[in-house]
């Protein structure tokens, strides 16, 4: 992004590959609101990696700008040591993106949208035919393959788009909130997909706001609030013995103490 920064990142000591993600020095502004203060993260390759974060630390525009749907005002990132806003096309080939708030082309039915990210990316016909079929089927879509993506619930929308993110068969899928609005079925397969993408060597980023499933899912995780990281690393470490929500209301603070809202009390 800057002329300070490598166009390449290379392998950290001790390993044979770059990180799935490198961020260093990332920083956004939305008028006099700093949303993203100047952030430094490593993702490894092959981990389960989780961003959590009160609403409004921060996390969408982060993972906006690491992804090169948003330009930072500063730093730069990695995906796979390819410079995301120099080499953006070689750096959007190797990621699958489930953005949030995002239009998808909704006057298109499901199949149409899934199909359609395939083409794009370049696959043929009988693989992109074989994937959507394989992907609408195991997010239990396969009935509503015909119907307009405007007309699906907002949990078939999300699965619909993490189809999108997928097709291709990405080194590294960064989901924002991917399991917001999804029943617990669709949820436990999605996750199944995902641990199984993983176990593969492939890269998976989640936001989320259910500390519980962050703690069983994933290996590492990142505290982000303020628009800072708070702490980051494997999730043992930074749960440190106690339960991640404990340790996430720990380093974020904000419970609040009060009485509660006694008018709204019936009794
Ligand atoms: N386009 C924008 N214009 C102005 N302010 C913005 C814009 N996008 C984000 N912000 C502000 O930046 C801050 C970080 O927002 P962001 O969406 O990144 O948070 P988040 O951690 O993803 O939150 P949530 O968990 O609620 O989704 C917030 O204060 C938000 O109001």
């Amino acid at each position: 992004m800057t002329e300070n920064f490598p166009l390449r990142f290379d392998a950290p000591a001790g390993s044979t590959k770059p990180p799935a993600l490198s961020i260093r020095g990332l920083r956004k502004h939305f008028g006099a609101k700093v949303a993203v203060d100047g952030i430094d993260l490593d993702v490894p390759a092959g981990s389960f990696y989780a961003l959590v974060g009160p609403n409004g630390a921060g996390k969408t525009t982060s993972l906006s700008m690491a992804t090169g749907l948003l330009r930072p005002d500063a730093g730069a990132v990695w995906v796979h040591g390819v410079d995301v806003w120099a080499s953006p096309l070689e750096a959007k080939r190797l990621m699958g993106l489930l953005p949030d708030g995002v239009r998808l082309f909704d006057r298109l039915t499901g199949e149409q949208l899934v199909s359609y990210a395939g083409l794009l990316r370049g696959m043929d016909k009988d693989t992109v035919a074989e994937r959507v079929h394989d992907l609408l089927a195991v997010l239990d879509l396969a009935k509503d393959a015909g119907t307009l993506v405007v007309d699906y619930s907002a949990g078939m929308t999300k699965k619909i788009a993490l189809a999108a993110a997928m097709i291709h068969a990405p080194k590294l899928l960064v989901l924002d909130e991917p399991f917001e609005s999804v029943d617990p079925v669709s949820a436990a397969n999605i996750r199944d997909i995902l641990t199984d993408y993983v176990s593969s060597g492939g890269t998976v980023i989640v936001s989320s706001h259910v500390m519980d499933l962050v703690q069983r899912m994933c290996d590492h995780v990142a505290v982000i609030a303020g628009g800072h990281v708070l702490a980051a690393g494997t999730v043992e470490a930074v749960r440190g013995g106690q339960s991640l929500e404990d340790k996430f209301v720990e380093l974020v603070g904000g419970r609040n103490q009060t009485a509660g809202l006694k008018w709204l009390r019936s009794s």
